[in-house]
């Protein structure tokens, strides 16, 4: 195991009604590393992100974030502790801009809470609107900061979900199919722009179909299949393992 070892998910184990989707999950993300889960559908990808970030329960195991076991607290408190989620489907204020979307989580985090009178005092939270631009500039939406949410395309939804994230200043940041939906230019953008974050040594769980993102971003690879991890290690062992191209990368993807 390496020494630098900052999320420890140990023995996991998740039964929904008597089906085992995820069985003996070990997994360990070294700090400032970013490590892919891939798998066919239905692997258990989603349930294992869901049990890190609270949303889930494991029916067993623990997950550990430096130091601080995760296991039985609630979301928000797992996101106070420095761990935020971009979703497969963003979660965002479709009326509100796009300015405005950003700065929310930032005030949520402050404050440590979401309030909805934090609507009103929006344009006078001059430094976390400053704080806003720049982030949104980092993922290149600071031309459509005014816009509202609901009229960006799909991939520049993601963006600012991610630009959403970015403004909380995570310590882990897990990302679920970021690029989904995204066509080809806009998903090498998004890699580069993860490049550029891991840069910044942020920590990064990463859940992805794409095989040119996976490989273009992972230090280390684990392969779920059947709710079991089957293989883990470098991309290129990943990629070279039978036992991942008889489930995996030879199958349906
Ligand atoms: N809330 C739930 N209740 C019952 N079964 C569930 C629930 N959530 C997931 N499952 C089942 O658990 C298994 C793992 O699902 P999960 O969504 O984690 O897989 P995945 O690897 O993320 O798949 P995909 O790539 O299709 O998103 C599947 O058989 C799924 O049907």
């Amino acid at each position: 195991m390496p020494d630098n070892v900052v999320l420890h998910v140990s023995d996991v184990h998740k039964n929904f009604a008597g089906l085992h989707a995820l069985s003996d999950i070990d997994l360990q993300v070294a700090e400032g590393q970013t490590h892919a889960i891939i798998g066919p559908n239905g692997a258990g990808k989603s349930t294992l992100l869901n049990v890190i970030v609270g949303r889930l329960a494991p029916s067993r195991g623990a997950v550990v974030f430096d130091g601080t076991v995760l296991t039985g607290r609630k979301p928000y408190e797992i996101n106070q502790i420095g761990i935020a989620r971009v979703f497969q489907t963003p979660e965002i204020f479709p009326d509100l801009t796009v300015l405005h979307n950003v700065m929310i989580p930032a005030l949520s985090r402050r404050d440590g809470a979401f309030r909805l009178n934090m609507m009103r005092t929006l344009d006078s939270e001059t430094a976390i609107r400053q704080e806003a631009e720049d982030v949104l500039a980092d993922v290149g939406l600071y031309e459509r900061r005014l816009a509202h949410a609901g009229a960006l395309s799909r991939g520049d939804k993601r963006r600012m979900e991610l630009a959403m994230c970015l403004i909380q200043k995570p310590r882990l940041l897990l990302l679920d199919e970021p690029t989904a939906g995204m066509s080809r230019h806009d998903t090498n953008t998004t890699i580069e722009l993860l490049k550029k974050i891991k840069s910044r040594g942020m920590t990064k769980v990463i859940i992805e179909h794409d095989m040119h993102v996976v490989f273009s971003l992972a230090d280390r690879i684990s392969v779920l299949a059947g709710g079991r991890i089957i293989a883990e290690g470098m991309p290129d062992e990943v990629r070279g393992d039978p036992r991942v191209r008889e489930a995996y990368l030879g199958g349906a993807h």
